[in-house]
């Protein structure tokens, strides 16, 4: 028998970095939303645990015990007391270290595909506990839709989305690692203010009432200066994607990948087509939010 498990892709339509905390990770307003973007974690009964991985990226994820999708199967075994023998195969459509949640997206397919394999009848809550523990992001790949991550970004509320948005996102060669553009943000911080972080209101009413022009005004990421500064070139794929129509651009999350939001999806494919002649992107895909978060198929 086995379980497959559908998981999607995330872009941060704001997000507000407080100053490091002690324990060297910074509070967030992380305003997701889940994007039409997904992987599908696939369970079945093996001898041993093991991963395999397909898709153009597949070569960069690790198939040890360090993947995501492993460590889930991992800490539901050991909270269950049994042993976590199962062949995990994910089918990634999500860029890698992209800013996109790809590794989160398969934390959480996996815990879902496993609780459902094993029949564990883990609780809701349960399941979000396993999440926050195998990172910040995973909570919310879990749940999808749109949500405010408070903390570290773990700590969710659900949010009200009114309409469907049309997203246009520019892929980038290599990925940026998140310590680093989290180090970059302190570094380029020094010396200033670090304001609390705060979820921007005209944003909520924007995602609530599902107007994409007020969106679009209201989208901020401050890692984005982190990003450009330790990839200069993201400032050319965004001159790129605004000069081809879109509403707005922005990195998503740690990037480098970039978010365009389109009036529509005819606007979006012209940009994403606009965006592929540019040269400033590896690919440009288009994709609609909100998404559902981890579903069994
Ligand atoms: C920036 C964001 C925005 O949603 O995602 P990505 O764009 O990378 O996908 C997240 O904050 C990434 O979350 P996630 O990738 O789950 O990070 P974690 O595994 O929890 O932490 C990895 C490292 O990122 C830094 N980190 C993460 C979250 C946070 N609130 N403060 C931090 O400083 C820390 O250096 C930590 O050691
Ligand atoms: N299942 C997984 N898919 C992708 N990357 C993974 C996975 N498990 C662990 N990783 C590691 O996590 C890093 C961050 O990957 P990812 O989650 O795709 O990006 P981001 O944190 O930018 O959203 C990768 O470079 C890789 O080393």
């Amino acid at each position: 028998m086995s379980v497959t498990v559908r998981v999607p892709a995330k872009v941060n339509v704001q997000l507000a970095v407080g100053a490091a905390r002690p324990d060297g990770f910074h509070d967030l307003a992380n305003v997701f939303l889940a994007v039409g973007l997904y992987d599908e974690v696939t369970v079945t009964e093996a001898d041993e645990l093991r991963v395999t991985c397909e898709g153009p990226d597949a070569g960069q994820v690790p198939l040890d015990r360090t993947n995501l999708a492993a460590r889930a199967a991992q800490k539901l075994a050991e909270r269950h007391g049994r042993t976590p023998d199962v062949h995990l195969h994910i089918a990634k459509d999500i860029p890698v270290a992209g800013g996109m949640a790809g590794g989160s997206a398969d934390g959480a397919g996996a815990l879902v595909a496993c609780d459902a394999l094993w029949g564990t009848g883990a609780s809701r809550e349960e399941l979000l506990d396993i999440c926050a523990e195998l990172g910040s992001d995973v909570p919310f790949s879990l749940v999808g839709g749109a949500a405010l991550g408070t903390g570290r970004g773990e700590r969710l509320t659900p949010l009200e989305v009114g309409g469907t948005f049309h997203w246009v996102f520019a892929l980038a060669d290599g990925g940026l690692s998140t310590p680093a553009v989290y180090g970059e943000f302190d570094r380029l911080a020094q010396g200033r203010d670090i304001p609390e972080p705060v979820a921007s209101q005209e944003l909520l009413a924007a995602l609530a009432k599902g107007d994409v022009h007020a969106l679009a005004a209201a989208l901020s990421n401050d890692l984005q200066p982190a990003a450009l500064s330790l990839r200069p070139s993201l400032a050319d794929t965004l001159a790129a994607g605004r000069a081809a129509g879109a509403l707005a651009g922005l990195v998503s999350g740690s990037g480098p990948t970039t978010a365009f939001l389109a009036a529509d999806a005819e606007s979006a494919a012209a940009v994403a087509e606009a965006l592929r002649a540019s040269g400033t992107c590896r690919a440009a895909r288009v994709a609609e939010s909100p998404a559902t978060g981890a579903t069994v198929v």
